[in-house]
């Protein structure tokens, strides 16, 4: 079985970690992760995962090993591994928003295969969307691994690096906008009387369901919308309400300033 490793055992290490189990990818004795927190190590500990606090013992005993660190905390974990990576046995997985393939490589030795993965929370839930890079060393065999233990977890797609900053600021940080939203939706529903259980599932069930019909039903948003909307309706007075307050702005907005704040990133690893 695969060894994985995590180099940071944080919530989106901790995320992927369950997807590939309840995907029955691998197991948790399969699994191991190093953190210098000990409460990440604790949520491996109870998949039944191996946990260390050294990034060089992950090295040694993984063959994929994810990078799940923040970004200012990528040099100093690569300058720790470095002298333990084998090009023959290791493929490193880096999911760090804002630091390019280009910067992990020159910060290891030549030829270590590496690749950019951006994925999202609901990995933990098998529907999650995750998107990858390949670097200049991968081979074939080794976007099979990567396609393999993504596409176990959501949706996979490989990308090209120049539009990596867009996809964190969409599908990477998108999760949050949605729970901002369907808390937004819950807080007006218990504001009009409806007990606030009963409000979240309804708000919860509403945004999956209409989810489900965009992709199901392959029509255009605009057009499902327009499916709900009857004239001098419920409907037509809360979106006129939506567009008044600029929440279709505030959101191509959000997109845009979560693109900047990556780029920005980047710009230090450069
Ligand atoms: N949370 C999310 O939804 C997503 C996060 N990411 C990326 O994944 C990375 C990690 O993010 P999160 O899991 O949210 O952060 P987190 O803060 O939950 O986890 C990071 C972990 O790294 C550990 N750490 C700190 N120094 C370390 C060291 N020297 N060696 C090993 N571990 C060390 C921390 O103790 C912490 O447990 C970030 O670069 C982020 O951009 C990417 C996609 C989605
Ligand atoms: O904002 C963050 O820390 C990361 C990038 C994608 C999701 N979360």
């Amino acid at each position: 079985m695969l060894r994985i490793g995590f180099v940071g055992a944080g919530n989106i290490a901790q995320a992927l970690a369950k997807g590939f189990i309840a995907a029955g990818l691998t197991k948790g004795e399969a699994i191991i992760a190093s953190d210098p927190h000990p409460e990440s190590l604790k949520k491996f500990e109870k998949l039944g995962a191996q946990t260390l606090n050294s990034n060089i013992a992950v090295m040694n005993q993984s063959e994929v090993v994810f990078l799940a660190v923040k970004p200012n905390i990528v040099p100093l974990v690569l300058s720790d591994i470095k002298s333990f990576v084998r090009r023959d046995k290791h493929l490193i997985l880096s999911a760090a928003m804002g630091v390019t393939l280009t910067s992990i490589e020159q910060m290891l030795p030549p030829r270590t295969k590496v690749m950019r993965i951006m994925p999202n929370t609901p990995v933990i839930v098998r529907n999650g969307v995750c998107v990858y890079v390949c670097g200049s060393a991968v081979k074939e065999e080794d976007e099979i691994i990567t396609r393999r233990l993504l596409e176990s977890v959501g949706t996979c797609d490989r990308v090209p690096e120049s539009i990596m900053d867009a996809v964190t600021a969409l599908s990477g940080s998108g999760p949050a906008y949605v729970y901002t939203v369907i808390e937004a939706l819950a807080d007006g529903a218990v504001r009009m009387g409806i007990q606030r259980d009963m409000a979240y599932r309804l708000a919860t069930q509403t945004v999956l369901g209409a989810a489900r019909m965009v992709q199901e039903t392959k029509l255009h948003p605009g057009q499902l919308k327009d499916k709900v909307t009857s004239s001098a309706g419920t409907t037509a007075e809360g979106l006129y309400h939506i567009e008044k307050h600029g929440v279709r702005a505030a959101l191509i907005g959000a997109i845009e300033a979560a693109t900047l704040k990556s780029q920005e990133i980047n710009k230090k690893f450069a």
